[in-house]
């Protein structure tokens, strides 16, 4: 699905702590951004989240990344919302104003876009109430950080045409997010409903005086967030019943139900005692970092758990990995032998971004990562020789030697790319010369030697005929690239310089 949608022009009405994160998964998934906020300060505050973002989000994906979408900040919703494909609305939780917000908007706004609010709490019907156009507005309530967080609760009436409903999934789809389309409208949605929930005890936990803000957050960060992070409570809990599963979980702990453990019909008083309590709490426990620190550590938490998830093909990482697909799907790198346009070029055998897990403390990408980028690229090569092949059962191409020149640095974040050239395939034998680029700057080359094994015999065998024309084809073409200096390498990476 994500793969078909074009990359449009997205309006975000207010751009603070959601419309910021708006305007940053929007422009890094490629698409132009028009952000109208009326605070003087929302130019540097952006900045600010979108060099986090920046940090953060491409390192999610294993797969080559469109171009940075370019962002304006307007001075008015009329030339934010001009010639929009998606209009996000983030301005505070006020009913009035959002509604005041949507006239503003539809005096401008081309008819067929979609017209999105990130509100946590109002249904639909009641942000459609004075429309111009009711049918244009749904609920697309996104979770912060939204350039990291999968999930979007996409809350929709009978008002909405189910081809809007449709093309809101499919872009959303296409910017990485899990759109879940809610049944029917309900005040909060489904998540903070849940999280209300849980918010709710807290306050009263620290109210009665029987834990502070630290206690809380390790009793949920220390066990049941964690499993929360990959499973959800209903599957977690049909563990806990043993091998009898949810029926017996429930026999068992369903009439805890009817205890009194939870406050959760009586709302406490958030008088001036409790809110000193918990700010006062919560300065103790994280005031010695910024929020903009905060935010960072955060975020390098996220992406080391969700590329586990990915690696592992589950919950949000399933997400991500349908987006990798469809990110690579819609790239320019070679995939086929016949991709490869003209021989006579290097071939780009890897794009990607450094993830912010892959950093040292002091933000340069650490040392093994250079073989892991290396190794991607070999393996792209030799999927792009071994394509719309008949292969021997168990043929492979396995390394026998690796060299890596290390000539620069990279960061967290830096966009990486990889030039290859296939430099001898004599018998069973194949070199491949690599070069590495962050950016334009070459840090690193990488000789590569592999052998061939046949799949019968443990001793290496040459590749099948067809792979062996195509190498033979390969080392032809780039001989002369190898011994006059690439066109895009630099003399120095093929040995001339
Ligand atoms: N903060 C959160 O954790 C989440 C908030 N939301 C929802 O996102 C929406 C925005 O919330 P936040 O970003 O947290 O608030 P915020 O206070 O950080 O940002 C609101 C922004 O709107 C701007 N603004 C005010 N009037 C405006 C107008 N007439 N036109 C354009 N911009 C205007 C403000 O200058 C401010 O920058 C709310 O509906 C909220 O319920 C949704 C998910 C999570
Ligand atoms: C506190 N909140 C209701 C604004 C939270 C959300 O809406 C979602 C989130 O990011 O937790």
């Amino acid at each position: 699905m994500s793969a078909a949608v074009e990359r449009g022009r997205a309006a975000i009405i207010g751009g603070g702590v959601i419309g910021g994160g708006w305007a940053a998964r929007f422009a890094l998934m490629g698409w132009e951004v028009a952000l109208f906020d009326p605070d003087p300060e929302a130019p540097r505050k952006l900045a600010e989240v979108f060099a986090n973002a920046r940090l953060a989000l491409p390192g999610l994906a294993d797969a080559p990344l469109p171009p940075e979408g370019r962002v304006e900040i307007v001075p008015t919703i009329s030339e934010a919302v001009h010639g929009a494909d998606w209009i996000q609305e983030s301005v505070p939780e006020r009913l009035e104003l959002k509604r005041k917000v949507y006239q503003q908007i539809q005096a401008h706004a081309p008819e067929a876009a979609v017209l999105a609010s990130s509100t946590s709490g109002f249904k639909p019907s009641e942000l459609q109430g004075c429309a111009t156009w009711p049918g244009q507005i749904i609920v697309a309530h996104p979770f912060n950080p939204v350039y990291l967080l999968p999930l979007v609760e996409l809350v929709t009436t009978d008002a909405n045409d189910p081809a809007l409903v449709e093309k809101a999934k499919a872009v959303l789809a296409s910017i990485g997010m899990h759109p879940l389309h809610l049944r029917r409208e309900i005040d909060a949605h489904i998540a903070d409903r849940l999280l209300e929930a849980v918010w709710r005890e807290a306050l009263w936990l620290i109210k009665d005086g029987i834990a502070t803000t630290a206690e809380i957050d390790d009793a949920i960060r220390m066990g049941f967030g964690l499993r929360w992070a990959q499973m959800g409570l209903f599957e977690t809990y049909r563990i806990a019943g043993g091998e009898a599963g949810m029926r017996h979980f429930l026999a068992q702990f369903g009439p805890a139900l009817e205890w009194p453990w939870t406050k959760l019909m009586d709302v406490p008083e958030l008088d001036e005692a409790l809110v000193e309590a918990i700010a006062s709490q919560s300065d103790a426990q994280s005031g010695a970092h910024s929020i903009r620190e905060l935010e960072r550590i955060r975020d390098t938490n996220l992406v080391t758990i969700l590329r586990g998830l990915k690696a592992r093909g589950w919950g949000a990482g399933e997400v991500l990995a349908r987006h990798d697909a469809a990110l690579s799907e819609a790239s320019s790198l070679p995939r086929r032998f016949d991709d490869l346009v003209d021989l006579a070029r290097p071939i780009r055998s890897l794009e990607r971004v450094v993830p912010a897990d892959w950093a040292e403390a002091d933000g340069r990408m650490s040392e093994e990562r250079y073989s892991h980028v290396l190794g991607d690229a070999t393996r792209r090569v030799l999927q792009i020789i071994a394509s719309d092949c008949e292969h021997t059962p168990g043929g492979s191409f396995v390394t026998a030697e690796i060299r890596i020149r290390h000539l620069g640095q990279a960061q967290a974040g830096d966009r990486l790319h990889v030039e290859t050239l296939v430099n001898s395939g004599e018998g069973a034998q194949l070199r491949l010369f690599h070069a590495l680029f962050a950016g334009e700057r070459l840090i690193a080359t990488a000789e590569h030697a592999l052998s061939h094994l046949g799949g019968e015999t443990p001793a290496p065998t040459p590749p099948p005929e067809t792979l062996a024309a195509r190498i033979a084809a390969l080392v032809a073409a780039h001989a002369s690239l190898l011994r006059g200096g690439a066109a895009s390498l630099p003399a120095e990476t093929t040995g001339e310089g």
